[in-house]
């Protein structure tokens, strides 16, 4: 079995490796490198892996996992670079950082694959984008492919649409998380218990989720069969449309874009 290391073990570091661990992967088949001692420890008792340095952990793997945040990539890979050889691979997590960044300083030979994640991974739910480096082969691809669908559904998309998909797919649950506290809010206001409030839009939430999914059908059909005319949806509809939500998502989505284009060149 090949090894693989995760380095940096925060939010999204211990998801994959929570994901890694319940889809059957070995302890011993990983390794950990993790700068915080506190965490490190957190980790060790939780999942019985061990936490190591970057450097011992990117020399014995085959693969390597950079889940820090874009602004200690560069550091880690100037830590790791000595020791790495060609024949390994590099899957960054990353938003914003490009391959080419990667590619610029690691040995050649060193394969690259960037992966933009989302956190409901953590139960299986993932949805992740991954796109090759230049020295990258179908058979590397795969393998990254294969770490990430352990976690959740898997896309193949160029490097240029990565930016995007941040915006939309890495950031989204924040988007809906907020969309639900609103919502949750909204019922208090209006008498009801907080926990009543909560269960009913969690229930929703999934339910209509699972009717995207499991119908096919477009939201817009799905939307327009829950407004009965000059119903009670159509009132709440026209309000969002009056206070510009729709243009709110785009603005945001937009900034979210731009930041990670930003985060490319280290700010
Ligand atoms: N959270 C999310 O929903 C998503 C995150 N990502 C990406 O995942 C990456 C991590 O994000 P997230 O998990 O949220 O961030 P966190 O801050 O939670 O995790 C980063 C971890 O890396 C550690 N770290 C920092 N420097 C080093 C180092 N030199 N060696 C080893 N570990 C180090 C940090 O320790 P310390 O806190 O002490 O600095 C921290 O524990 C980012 O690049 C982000 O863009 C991608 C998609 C979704
Ligand atoms: O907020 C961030 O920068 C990271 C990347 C996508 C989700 N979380």
């Amino acid at each position: 079995m090949s090894q693989t290391a995760i380095l940096g073990a925060g939010v999204m570091g211990e998801t994959l490796l929570s994901g890694l661990v319940r889809a059957g992967r070995r302890v011993d088949n990983l390794l950990v490198g993790e700068k915080r001692a506190d965490r490190a420890k957190e980790l060790e008792d939780r999942y019985g892996v061990a936490v190591v340095s970057n450097v011992e952990a990117a020399q014995k793997s085959d693969t390597i996992a950079l889940v820090v945040k874009p602004q200690d990539m560069g550091d880690v890979l100037d830590e790791i670079a000595s020791v790495l050889r060609p024949g390994q691979l590099l899957v960054s997590l990353a938003a914003g950082i490009t391959t080419a960044f990667i590619e610029a300083r690691v040995p050649e030979g060193v394969a690259v694959v960037r992966v933009m994640p989302n956190t409901p991974a953590l139960v299986d739910e993932g949805m992740a984008a991954i796109s090759p480096g230049s020295h990258c082969s179908e058979e590397d691809l795969a393998e990254a492919e294969a770490l990430m669908a352990s976690v959740g559904k898997v896309l193949r998309i160029p490097e240029r649409q990565q930016d995007a998909v941040t915006a939309i797919s890495g950031s989204g649950p924040a988007y809906i998380f907020f969309v639900v506290e609103s919502m949750i809010e909204a019922g208090v206001h209006l008498g009801l218990p907080r926990s009543t409030a909560t269960d009913l839009v969690v229930q929703t939430l999934v339910g209509s989720a699972k009717m995207l999914r499991e119908t096919g059908t477009h939201p817009t059909v799905l939307r327009e069969q829950v407004t009965s005319p000059a119903g009670t949806t159509a009132a709440a509809l026209r309000e969002l449309e009056i206070h510009r939500v729709r243009a709110a998502f785009l603005a945001a989505m937009e900034a979210a874009r731009d930041r990670s284009r930003e985060l490319a060149e280290g700010s």
